[in-house]
């Protein structure tokens, strides 16, 4: 005879922006179909990111900005895992919770969206003077030092708001993820995707990353089934590299990855403001050493100048 228990519905938290919905609706699938008997149920807050849009994301920091909501949700049980894009998740994370899971990356990549009047330009035969769209420091400073003739300018919102900005004269381009708009299907709209030797992407960019309470072993054995090991050990030493160079604040900091067999290189950068001054190198090690290679590599730009220009823009920026 068997007795049957009902296993409690999995709760899963997610922001409310298209992109992050598409994102929490695949990862709840790919759960139903790995384990039919169970219920997977979604619960959508909004976060503080999702709210202030008036101002600079470089002026408020980077405290969990996109995440916060969605992990006082889990620590008082009224859910269990949250869907993060793992760029947007702070690379220390409040006690109680951990990084459960890293998904397969899509391409990390930064894509250059081109005004439909500059149809078939790209970054270098833009006009001197054109408006860039951006509100990333890493996006600005690493284009800025590479094509001085162009012109930034913040661009928030999500990918949607930012797209309609664009196609209404505002800008004459802009940059976005290109994972954010391969999700979305509108991979269309990529008129250039920005390769590492001109500008490095985020921490994190391409992969989506499932928080869950700290320990909790049964989420985290439904979690096994959406790991991919290969886009963990990268984005693990990825983190690692940030973490160790991170002063508090959003600064400019980038970085690639590749592996070779069970040799993990990492790249990585952090540049000026103005995008004048710019220190990058590489280091490898085993995979299994992942999060060592990020802090060795950390601590290598530092020998080399970052931790000033760290503290500059810290000090510029006006937050500890
Ligand atoms: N901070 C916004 C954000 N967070 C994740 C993505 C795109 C998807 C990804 O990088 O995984 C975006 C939009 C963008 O940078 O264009």
């Amino acid at each position: 005879m068997t007795v049957s228990t009902s296993a409690p519905t999995v709760r899963i938290g997610s922001r409310k922006s298209q992109l992050a919905l598409v994102q929490t609706y695949w990862v709840q699938e790919e759960l139903q179909k790995h384990f039919p008997d169970r219920q997977f149920d979604v619960e959508t807050m909004e976060t503080q990111g999702d709210k202030i849009l008036d101002v600079a994301l470089a002026k408020i920091g980077d405290k969990g900005l996109f995440t916060q909501e969605l992990e006082d949700g889990m620590l008082g049980r009224r859910t269990d895992l949250a869907v993060h894009s793992l760029k947007d998740l702070p690379t220390n994370l409040p006690a109680g919770l951990m990084l459960g899971c890293v998904t397969k990356r899509v391409n990390p990549a930064d894509a250059l969206v081109l005004n439909a009047k500059h149809q078939g330009k790209d970054l270098a035969s833009l006009p001197e003077g054109a408006v860039i769209g951006t509100s990333s420091l890493r996006r600005l400073a690493q284009l800025r030092y590479h094509f001085p003739h162009l012109t930034f300018k913040d661009v928030r919102g999500n990918v949607n708001t930012r797209l309609a900005k664009l196609d209404s004269n505002e800008y004459d381009a802009i940059i976005l993820a290109a994972a954010g708009l391969e999700r979305l299907d509108m991979a269309n709209r990529i008129d250039q995707l920005i390769p590492p030797e001109i500008s490095l992407h985020a921490v994190g960019q391409g992969a989506l990353g499932i928080e869950c309470r700290d320990g909790d072993q049964e989420i985290l054995s439904l979690l096994k089934v959406l790991e991919d090991e290969d886009s963990r050990d990268r984005c693990l030493a990825e983190r690692a590299f940030l973490r160790q160079l991170e002063g508090g604040c959003q600064v400019p900091i980038g970085v690639n990855t590749h592996l070779d067999g069970d040799n993990l290189t990492l790249t990585g950068m952090v540049a000026s403001l103005d995008g004048q001054r710019l220190i990058k190198d590489t280091l490898s090690a085993p995979r299994n050493e992942a999060e060592k290679l990020g802090q060795d590599l950390a601590f290598k730009l530092r020998e080399q100048g970052a931790g000033e220009i760290l503290a500059e823009i810290l000090a510029e920026v006006g937050r500890g």
